[in-house]
């Protein structure tokens, strides 16, 4: 795991509890300590012990297997387990929730609602879809407070995010495209970095120079793309010299379907969002896939 930026220095902040931290619960914890949290005001919670053990020699903080125990005392509680796993632990720790506590889901699908229904009256919900780069300062995190959520629980959550990249708000009705785009994107991307180095060794690089090329190219094609402002189809006309190398091999793309395959992806994507919510707001069916 790559280290994030040197906090800068830490005011109050209210504690602050990570539910079930694997990939994505980390990736909070650690932006949270990049934003100014101290390990100790941080909890991590783990089904297993040596992945508590491995979160506080990375990170300094405390991790423990009782949820219960991790919410005592917080202001923020990040629900960072899979879907399936998500009404379980709201109902066992109902009870310990403190008043005024903002509860964070970066769990796909699920809508604030969602949580508000089995959370007490009140409580203040903010659902992030957040995405992997988040853990090298390099994500993109959108933001959708739900309905007893003030502005200054959203910007609280904003705060937590700020040291791992981009932080943005939009409408929860959103929040499942974003989730198609940026919170799946960086699999898409990895796909293609991964296609084009087969690419080179095909063309008889070896692995190591063809992999190291294509992420270098596609980190310089995006931050290109971020600095100049350049839509990217113009930028691609630019690579594109009249009858040349270029022009034959995206030819070549778009007789393989690969914009509609995109296009397509990221519509499985949001479907599945949508389904997989409206499969555990009724309950999971055994062996449907919904327990996912
Ligand atoms: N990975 C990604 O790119 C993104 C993921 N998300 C969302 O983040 C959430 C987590 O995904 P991800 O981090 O990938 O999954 P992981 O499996 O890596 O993390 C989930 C963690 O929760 C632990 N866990 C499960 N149940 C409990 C419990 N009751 N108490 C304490 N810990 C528990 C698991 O422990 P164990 O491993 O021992 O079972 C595991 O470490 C999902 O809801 C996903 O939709 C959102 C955006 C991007
Ligand atoms: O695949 C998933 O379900 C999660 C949500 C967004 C990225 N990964």
């Amino acid at each position: 795991m790559t280290d994030l930026p040197t906090p800068p220095v830490p005011a109050e902040v209210p504690a602050l509890a990570v539910l079930g931290t694997g990939t994505m619960g980390e990736t909070v914890l650690a932006g949270a300590l990049a934003s100014g949290w101290r390990p100790d005001d941080v909890v991590a919670t783990v089904r297993r012990p040596e992945r508590g053990d491995e979160l506080t020699a990375r990170h300094g903080v405390r991790t423990t297997r009782d949820n219960v125990a991790a919410v005592r005392g917080a202001g923020i509680v990040v629900v960072a387990v899979k879907p399936k796993d998500v009404a379980a632990l709201l109902d066992e720790v109902h009870d310990a929730l403190g008043d005024g506590t903002v509860v964070v889901s970066v769990v796909v699908g699920l809508p604030t609602t969602f949580y508000e229904d089995r959370l007490p009256a009140g409580t203040a919900v903010v659902r992030v879809m957040p995405n992997t780069p988040s853990v090298v300062g390099a994500g993109v995190s959108a933001v959708s407070g739900g309905a007893a959520a003030t502005d200054d629980d959203v910007a609280l959550v904003e705060r937590v995010l700020g040291a791992t990249g981009l932080v943005v708000r939009v409408a929860e009705k959103d929040q499942d495209a974003v989730g198609a785009l940026s919170g799946s994107g960086p699999a898409y991307v990895f796909y293609v970095i991964d296609a084009l180095a087969e690419a080179g060794v095909l063309l008889g690089l070896t692995r190591a120079t063809a992999l190291e090329l294509a992420t270098a190219t596609v980190h310089g094609a995006a931050t290109m793309l971020r600095e100049t402002g350049e839509h990217p189809a113009i930028a691609r006309e630019k690579v594109s010299s009249p009858g040349g190398t270029t022009v034959a091999a995206l030819r070549r793309l778009d007789a393989g379907g690969v914009r509609a395959a995109f296009l397509d992806a990221a519509e499985a994507a949001r479907d599945r969002s949508v389904e997989l919510a409206a499969a555990l707001a009724a309950g999971p069916r055994p062996g449907s896939g919904d327990e996912r």
